[in-house]
């Protein structure tokens, strides 16, 4: 038999079929039909060795978009750039990474505990055209996992787990973070970009590391929290001079554990009730900061007192004067008060969520209730201090990307005697023109530091000579003080005196020769 001849026998053979099969569908009645389906099916079964399960984009009744598939989508994108051959590229916006995915109908294998697994991505594209609201509804897409059935245990009590939390995990990398800032009971949000991290953040190394465990801990601590029923949150109190990196550091905790960070305004939240609310809008994996604690609200509960004095310049600009009034207003039906804020750190409602670390930051520790900062509460004190010798050798690498210089040793010894601020180190270390090298900016950094030794000194002199001033006048006046005192002694009193003690001089005691 020639080919022509087996390709025209084959051709009609599946023509019969097909023909066979429309009549079936048309003619048979649906009940009888899905009998022969489902028996087909089991008897597929007992020679197919394989088990499948199929994870849907859309689920229930509302068509919402599975999370499983998503996380599902996230794992196979971190696997699929090495092994499919058809990947489909998206980029995240503000991210310069491109985030590969692997295209419809494309399959990958994975591999588990030795086990091999086949993932397939799948479309379903309907059968009619018709107009929708929804099209991303119309490509029903869904990942198809395949499987030997001896490994159904493993693969359903086992594997799914793990790969929806490792998707997660790859998803909260990949996403954008965001910076929320609240107005009144609302969040805003914009993209979270603060380029600091703990390798940039000048500070001491022993300390830097102390943070990062602490961190490290707490992020990876879900279970322990559980175990020993407390809300998985914790509460980082940084305090010290301005421009000491308290804010940066925050900066630094966020892109370390890559949360988003909630930055709350206080004394824009109306009450205790409006607290709560913004409270409850908060997400997991988040950094919610109050700055400036001490000057957010009077958290006694006393309103501010009034400005009272008589300003000048707001009485001839009175776009100003209307806007500070405004502010004032703002400020003074703001009600928040201690205990809605102990609330808002430990009340009931404030493990919703979970995996959230509260940042206060205060330049007047001594000013804060004791009740708002107690362990338990505010559980890390960190203090952020003036610039050491450690911190300074991290801003020389990060502004001049030096490692050591002649001049180090000098700046060392200024650095002890004096009190910079990072900021300002930072800020004298900075070139601003080309003609700016390493050595210029040091030297710059020294006769900054310089100046503060030699005004310290100045100040302390001052001091020194009013405080000489000061008990002078004290001793003139104690003395001028005295003489009427003495003076108004009797004189029985006096020549008793001169006869028990010997020679009194001016009111005052000589001891006898
Ligand atoms: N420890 C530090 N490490 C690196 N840079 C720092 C550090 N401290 C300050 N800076 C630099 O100084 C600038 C101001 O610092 P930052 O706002 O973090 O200080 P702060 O302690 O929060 O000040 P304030 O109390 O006034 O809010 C930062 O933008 C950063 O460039």
């Amino acid at each position: 038999m020639s080919v022509v001849e087996m390709l025209t026998q084959l051709g009609s053979a599946i023509g019969g079929l097909l023909l066979a099969w429309a009549m079936f569908e048309r003619y048979f009645p649906l009940q009888l039909r899905r009998y022969v389906d489902r028996y087909g099916q089991k008897l597929v079964g007992l020679f197919y060795p394989y088990l499948q399960i199929t994870f849907h984009e859309y689920t229930g009744d509302r068509f919402r978009r599975s999370e499983v598939y998503s996380a599902i989508q996230s794992y196979l994108s971190a696997n699929s750039s090495e092994r499919a051959q058809r990947l489909m590229a998206d980029a995240v916006k503000g991210n310069q990474s491109v985030i590969l995915t692997m295209d419809d109908h494309e399959e990958i294998t994975d591999d588990f505990n030795g086990i091999q697994i086949w993932w397939a991505s799948r479309k379903n594209i309907p059968k009619t055209q018709s107009f929708s609201f929804y099209p991303e509804l119309d490509d029903r897409r869904y990942f198809r996992l395949t499987v030997h059935r001896r490994y159904r245990d493993i693969i359903t009590k086992s594997y799914i787990d793990y790969v929806v939390k490792e998707g997660n995990e790859i998803a909260i990398k990949n996403r954008q973070r965001k910076l929320y800032t609240n107005n009144s009971s609302k969040w805003n949000h914009v993209v979270f970009e603060h380029p600091a991290t703990f390798d940039t953040l000048a500070m001491a190394t022993k300390k830097k590391q102390e943070v990062k465990n602490d961190l490290i801990k707490f992020s990876k601590g879900k279970d322990y929290y559980t175990k020993i029923g407390k809300a998985w949150k914790r509460g980082y109190l940084l305090y010290g001079p301005p421009g000491t990196g308290k804010s940066t550091m925050i900066a630094a905790m966020a892109n370390f554990l890559n949360y988003d960070v909630y930055d709350l305004e206080l004394t824009t939240v109306k009450d205790n009730s409006e607290l709560r609310k913004l409270l409850i809008q908060t997400t997991g994996k988040s950094i919610i900061v109050i700055e400036d604690i001490d000057c957010s609200l009077d958290l006694t509960g006393q309103r501010k007192p009034k400005k009272e004095k008589y300003d000048e310049e707001e009485e001839k600009d009175p776009v100003s004067k209307k806007k500070k009034e405004e502010e004032a207003e703002s400020k003074k039906e703001s009600k928040v008060t201690l205990s809605g804020l102990l609330n808002f750190i430990d009340g009931i409602w404030s493990a919703c969520g979970g995996e959230r670390i509260i940042v206060f930051t205060t330049n007047y520790v001594e000013k804060l209730d004791p009740a708002l900062i107690r362990r338990g509460r505010m559980d890390k004190h960190i203090e952020m201090s003036y610039c050491c010798f450690e911190a300074f050798k991290i801003l020389a690498q990060n502004y001049l990307d030096i490692e050591s210089h002649e001049l180090f040793a000098k700046i060392g010894q200024l650095l002890e005697e004096t009190k910079m601020s990072p900021a300002d180190v930072a800020e004298n270390l900075m070139p601003k023109s080309d003609d700016e090298d390493e050595e210029t900016c040091l030297k710059k950094l020294i006769a900054a530091l310089e100046t503060i030794e030699e005004e310290a000194k100045l100040k302390e002199a001052r001091k020194k000579s009013e405080e000489d001033a000061n008990s002078k006048t004290e001793q003139e006046l104690k003395e001028k003080d005295q003489l009427p005192i003495e003076d108004e002694r009797d004189d029985n009193d006096v020549s008793k005196e001169i006869k028990d003690n010997g020679l009194i001089s001016n009111g005052k005691k000589e001891t006898s020769l």
